[in-house]
């Protein structure tokens, strides 16, 4: 499927997405993906999980601020969709930053995610090498991380996305590179969580090398749009979550490099 195809479907299908995600992201990243076209749901009790996640179109885990209780949902919730075959994003934001959470990051790497994205110092570190990250931002290039993604893709079967300036996106044979978005993108917190989300709504309609880079180009084509309205991170946002309700799918391709 072409990205415009997979930007037509996920508005019609619309599908519900479960995010399990942090603190940090929770409203703007359902804002976003309502914004693109699909259906959000912030679920993340134990509790509720074996009814829910089995009717998700796709989950989300992103482990920005994980604890106890939620790393035991986010196991679970993992290995349903794996049993399912409903496709799952993993976010390992800053997973380096201590034992703890580089232990649930690979813990729920070895369920299988469908898709892994996050910045340069996030894969790089997911891949076993050192970077330059600081928490949640990356201090290192996405072309420094490429190798490692490729990698990644290759060792753990899941599409493998870099964000960045310039985005990056392999399953291990077929890679692409995007351009475009804004510099106030890394100024505003969670939006790197919030394309994590979106990734979902595309993968619930489609193939996962296809859903990423569709997912990417959606972003990069608003932010750029919304960066030439922008005075600053806070109008950026207003106008991103409007550019990306306003993108439409023959809009996504002139950011693509193959
Ligand atoms: N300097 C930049 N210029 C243009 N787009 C950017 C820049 N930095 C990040 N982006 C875009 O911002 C979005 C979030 O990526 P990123 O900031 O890397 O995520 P994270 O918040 O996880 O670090 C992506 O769509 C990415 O392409
Ligand atoms: C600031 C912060 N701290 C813990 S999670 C989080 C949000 C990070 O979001 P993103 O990586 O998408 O900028
Ligand atoms: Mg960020």
């Amino acid at each position: 499927m072409t990205p415009a195809e997979m930007l037509r479907q996920m508005r019609a299908d619309a599908p519900l997405v479960q995010c399990i995600t942090n603190y940090v992201a929770m409203n703007i990243a359902a804002n976003v993906v309502l914004a693109a076209g699909a259906s959000p749901a912030m679920v993340h009790a134990v509790e509720e999980i074996p009814e829910f996640t089995p009717i998700a179109g796709a989950l989300t885990i992103n482990i920005g601020t994980v604890s106890a209780p939620w790393r035991d949902s986010m196991l679970l919730a993992a290995e349903l969709a794996r049993d399912k075959t409903i496709p799952w994003v993993l976010d390992p934001v800053a997973h380096f930053i201590s034992d703890y959470r580089r232990q649930v990051a690979q813990d729920l790497l070895a369920r299988r995610p469908t898709i892994v994205r996050g910045n340069a110092s996030e894969i790089l570190a997911l891949a076993g090498e050192a970077g330059l990250g600081k928490g949640a931002d990356s201090g290192d290039s996405v072309e420094a991380a490429e190798g490692a993604a490729r990698m990644l893709a290759q060792r753990s079967g899941a599409v493998v996305a870099i964000t960045g300036p310039l985005d990056f996106v392999t399953d291990g044979t077929r890679a692409a590179h995007l351009s475009g978005g804004s510099a106030w993108m890394p100024k505003v917190t969670a939006l790197g969580c919030s394309l994590t989300a979106l990734m979902g709504a595309y993968a619930a309609v489609g193939p996962a090398f296809n859903a990423t880079l569709a997912a990417l180009a959606h972003f990069k084509v608003a932010g750029t749009r919304a960066g030439a309205e922008a005075t600053g991170p806070g109008s950026f946002q207003v106008h991103f979550l409007d550019a990306l309700a306003a993108t439409g799918p023959e809009d996504l391709a002139a950011v693509i490099r193959t």
